[in-house]
């Protein structure tokens, strides 16, 4: 069985670094034989993936070292070859990933997790098969989503976030967080509801005023929120959250909310569950998909039922 580690050393603003080295020690104390691969640019993770499976026919078993982003990427490069096992050591910021498929949080536990398996079997462990939603903006703007895709509001703020030049700042201060209330603050203010069109397996929706559409395929959002409390990662549908048609005011009381998933009962979010979801708008928005700014056109998504091969968790929670 071969063995890969693809290391983002920019996440966490270069704290996944600390996080490799003490992996990598483990690694060397187990005489675990691994190769390692630091992503050199944003979108690198997706093609060394690439590169690793083309090339055999073997399953490989590939650890991200990184954030949601790069466990993105990775995903991203394993779809939609089969021969390709994720495993997931956390070391950003956000998180949403190891809430969202239950996996461990602590970059030691998932370390140690790892390596019980890889040592005490010596062969490719347990692991389970999720969905992901894939997405089309334009003809050459396409990928897939583990966590979500959004469109409005939130894929607003993201956008903005990552724009930013005081992030890195705030990061390194271990304000990640602090920055994302700023803009969503910001944004709030400044944001104009538009009208939706969508075709949800067929049916026609149209709804005035979004703030928001999110496509989940996992209940959590922006670090912690449960904008699709009934999201599951392996149940063949995507979880759609609209939220229309209400005041400035009441959003701020719906972001309270949604760390809970209490927004179930606010009057202004539809929740609905979909294969094949159509997301047109009257004018240009953001989307994004998994935090990252994927474009501003009218979006088609649909459900890959098991599509990927995700290294089991410790948690033994039921999904
Ligand atoms: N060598 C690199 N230099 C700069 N950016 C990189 C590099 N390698 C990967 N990236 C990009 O870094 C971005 C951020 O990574 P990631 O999301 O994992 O960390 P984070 O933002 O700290 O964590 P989170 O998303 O969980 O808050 C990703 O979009 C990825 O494409």
């Amino acid at each position: 069985m071969k063995l890969y580690f693809i290391i983002n050393p920019a996440a966490k603003n270069g704290l996944s670094l600390r996080v490799w080295n003490k992996v990598e020690k483990q690694l060397k104390h187990q005489h675990i034989y691994y190769q390692a691969y630091f992503t050199k640019c944003p979108g690198d993770g997706i093609k060394q993936v690439k590169k690793i499976l083309q090339n055999t026919k073997d399953r490989i078993l590939i650890i991200a070292v990184g954030g949601d982003g790069t466990i993105h990427e990775i995903l991203n490069g394993v779809y939609p070859m089969k021969n390709g096992i994720v495993g997931y050591i956390p070391a950003g910021s956000g998180n949403d990933f190891v809430r969202g498929y239950r996996l461990p949080r602590n970059p030691k536990k998932a370390t140690e997790h790892i390596l019980h398996l890889l040592g005490a079997y010596k062969k490719i462990p347990i692991a389970r098969n999720v969905d992901c939603g894939r997405f089309q903006v334009k003809a050459s703007n396409r990928g897939c989503f583990f966590n979500n895709l959004g469109v409005g509001f939130d894929a607003t703020v993201a956008k903005k976030v990552n724009e930013s030049k005081v992030k890195r700042i705030y990061n390194k201060l271990g304000l990640g967080k602090l920055i994302y209330l700023l803009f969503l603050l910001k944004v709030l203010f400044i944001y104009k509801p538009t009208r939706i069109k969508m075709n949800i397996d067929g049916q026609i929706k149209v709804f005035e005023r979004v703030w928001l559409v999110t496509v989940s395929n996992q209940p959590y959002f922006g670090g912690g929120l449960k904008i699709a409390p009934d999201a599951v990662v392996d149940d063949g549908f995507l979880d759609v959250t609209v939220v229309y048609n209400i005041t400035r005011w009441k959003i701020l009381l719906l972001f309270i909310t949604v760390l809970w998933g209490g927004h179930r009962t606010i009057k202004g979010v539809y929740f609905t569950k979909g294969k094949k979801i159509f997301i047109e708008t009257d004018k240009t928005i953001p989307i994004h998909a998994d935090g990252e700014y994927k474009g501003d056109e009218s979006v088609s998504v649909q459900v890959k039922e098991k599509a990927v091969s995700l290294l089991n968790g410790i948690e033994t929670r039921h999904l």
